[in-house]
């Protein structure tokens, strides 16, 4: 579960400051989907980067899973961001020597720490699991230049949940892709929130996408709104 309660964010902007958020609300249940639209500028990159403890609001809290994290200190957050909380962002950012399957490895491959190292075993069957689970599994040794940008989007995905997290903050998943593509993004990505019990944000341009969210809201200079099915 993540709570965004009262969330305002400024910025810089000369002698003055920009209100990237004003004052919203949000929150979303393990196993739900919401999601958030709005026109370029309107603050849905801010909204993302402070659901995910990247950046610390003006004002407001974000609590996930019971921990409310705007107090939290630096290393405190970056321990919470690795174990609670996966991303997905539009652009693929998956490296090109690796192939799909050790790209769900690699994070646990560079660690120090003795415990995640003795993981190992486990680590390779939930990587295997989640690329059987997003449909790839014939397709695990082939690095990202063999993939299309359908599948590169699917290991993305699948990488985001290696950890098991239980937010999952997804930003304009389906941008890159072609109708038919995007639609099957979106299933599953909302077939995979149900089964992994996450509770996810999703960010879209994609006005198609919406009815099928558990819920959606729309934002517009910094303020946030719930949409009603009869809108969306
Ligand atoms: N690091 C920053 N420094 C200063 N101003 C910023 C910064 N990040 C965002 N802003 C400003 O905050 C506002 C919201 O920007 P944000 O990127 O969150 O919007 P957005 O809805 O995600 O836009 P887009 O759909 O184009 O990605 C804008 O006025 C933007 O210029």
């Amino acid at each position: 579960m993540i709570d965004l309660s009262h969330v305002t964010l400024t910025f810089p902007d000369g002698a003055s400051r920009v209100t990237a958020i004003d004052d919203a609300s949000l929150r979303v249940e393990a196993g739900s989907t919401a999601g958030v639209t709005g026109p370029s500028g309107s603050g849905k990159s801010s909204l993302l980067a402070v659901a995910s403890t990247l950046i610390t609001p003006d004002r407001g809290t974000v609590t996930i899973d019971g921990v409310e994290t705007t107090d939290l200190s630096l290393t405190e957050k970056a321990e919470l961001r690795r174990t609670k909380i996966g991303l997905v962002f539009q652009q693929s950012n998956l490296l090109g020597s690796l192939t799909a399957y050790e790209q769900l490895l690699v994070m646990n491959e560079l660690t120090t720490d003795p415990k995640r190292r003795a993981e190992r075993h486990a680590t390779r069957e939930r990587a295997a699991e989640l690329l059987d689970a997003v449909g790839l599994a014939g397709d695990r040794d082939k690095r990202p230049a063999q993939l299309s940008g359908g599948q590169r989007q699917r290991v993305n995905i699948a990488r985001a949940l290696m950890h098991r997290p239980s937010v999952l903050i997804v930003d304009e998943p389906t941008s890159a892709l072609d109708q038919e593509r995007g639609g099957q993004i979106v299933d599953l990505l909302l077939r995979l929130t149900e089964e992994n019990h996450t509770a996810t944000i999703l960010v879209t341009h994609d006005q198609r996408i919406l009815p099928r969210l558990t819920s959606a809201h729309r934002m517009v200079d910094g303020r946030l709104r719930a949409l009603s099915a009869s809108d969306r």
